[in-house]
């Protein structure tokens, strides 16, 4: 609440604006909405101005009957609850998250007003270029494992991490988003994921990035974003996901019996780490034994002369087309 409110200050429409524009809450009615810059299984991101102070953001829109109907409110409610755990807990010097600025709702749909990536997602940027070469590729593998150090530091799991919802801002930095399917491991399960017994999970992720204990026993732990990274750092170097088929299903069995190989000229080291983490047993992945951080994965040769704790100081390699 801003401490003018309701004094004697006159209520010119210039007031009135600038009032407006000072107070915390906000309405749809405060942004001037662009184009439609992605489509959610739910939702609908759009480009939008805040008309007080012209910042662009994402807003991702949401119909409140679709979600009632398509039972995903709890869906929605967890994207939420993980962003402002996110946004109390994100790294200031190190924001490797879209941050969630406002959440309010219309007569029929819900806002959530966060970060504008202006670059757009990891995906596109891979299938624009081809390929990454290996400086590419061991930047933005060292800016996820920094992500995903940050986010298993909080009890948090992705469960859907996968090139669409890595997002690039403006300095080409990584941003992750889509919190939708994460899972928040209370002090239970995670006593019962440090002592090996899993925490049962009724959700899989996208088939291309699943890993084989989401896929058998309906378990998941921070492997299993171990696991998904695995399969981006394959598709940086070669373009295409490890486990490819005609159907879910052949991917799925794919998966299971780890049946994927390397192309000819594979970068030999980042092929050595991703036969570390495309492991079909969670706890042998490289990193899964580690307690803090993830020293294991950072000491990786793929990594030599890198300094971790500087990458957001770094200015990204140029992605060149290698096409
Ligand atoms: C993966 C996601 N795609 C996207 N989600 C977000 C973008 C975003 C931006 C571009 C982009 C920018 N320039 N050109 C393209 C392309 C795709 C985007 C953004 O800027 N800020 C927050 C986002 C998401 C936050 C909200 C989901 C929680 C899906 C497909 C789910 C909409």
């Amino acid at each position: 609440r801003t401490s003018m409110e309701g004094s004697t200050m006159p209520k010119s429409p210039k007031v009135e604006k600038g009032l407006k524009g000072t107070s915390d809450k906000r309405s749809d009615k405060d942004f001037i909405f662009g184009k439609l810059i992605g489509e959610g299984s739910f939702s609908s991101v759009y480009l939008a101005k805040d008309i007080h102070t012209d910042l662009e953001y994402a807003v991702k829109v949401c119909d409140k009957d679709h979600i009632r109907k398509e039972k995903k409110v709890e869906y929605i409610i967890r994207e939420k609850d993980v962003m402002n755990i996110l946004n109390s807990k994100q790294n200031p010097t190190a924001p490797f998250f879209v941050k969630l600025y406002y959440a309010f709702q219309g007569a029929t749909k819900l806002y959530f007003v966060m970060t504008y990536c202006k670059y757009g997602e990891l995906l596109n940027l891979i299938q624009r270029v081809g390929f990454f070469d290996r400086e590419c590729t061991r930047f933005y593998t060292a800016e996820i494992v920094r992500a995903l150090e940050h986010l298993h530091s909080l009890n948090i799991i992705h469960r859907d991490l996968k090139p669409e919802n890595i997002l690039l801002d403006e300095d080409m930095h990584i941003k992750i988003t889509d919190f939708g399917c994460a899972k928040i491991l209370t002090e239970d399960n995670v006593e019962a994921i440090n002592d090996g017994r899993k925490r049962k999970s009724s959700f899989v992720g996208t088939a291309q990035y699943v890993s084989p204990e989401l896929l058998d026993s309906k378990t998941c732990g921070p492997g299993s974003d171990l696991w998904a990274l695995g399969c981006i750092i394959y598709q940086m170097v070669s373009g295409l996901p490890p486990f490819r088929s005609k159907s879910e299903y052949f991917i799925y069995q794919k998966i299971l019996k780890l049946e994927y190989d390397f192309p000819d000229g594979f970068c030999e080291v980042a092929k050595d780490l991703v036969q570390k983490l495309l492991v079909i047993k969670s706890e042998d992945r490289l990193g899964a034994k580690d307690k803090e951080s993830y020293p294991s994965i950072r000491a990786h040769p793929l990594f030599n002369g890198l300094d971790f704790e500087a990458l957001h100081e770094i200015t990204p390699p140029k992605v060149a087309p290698n096409l």
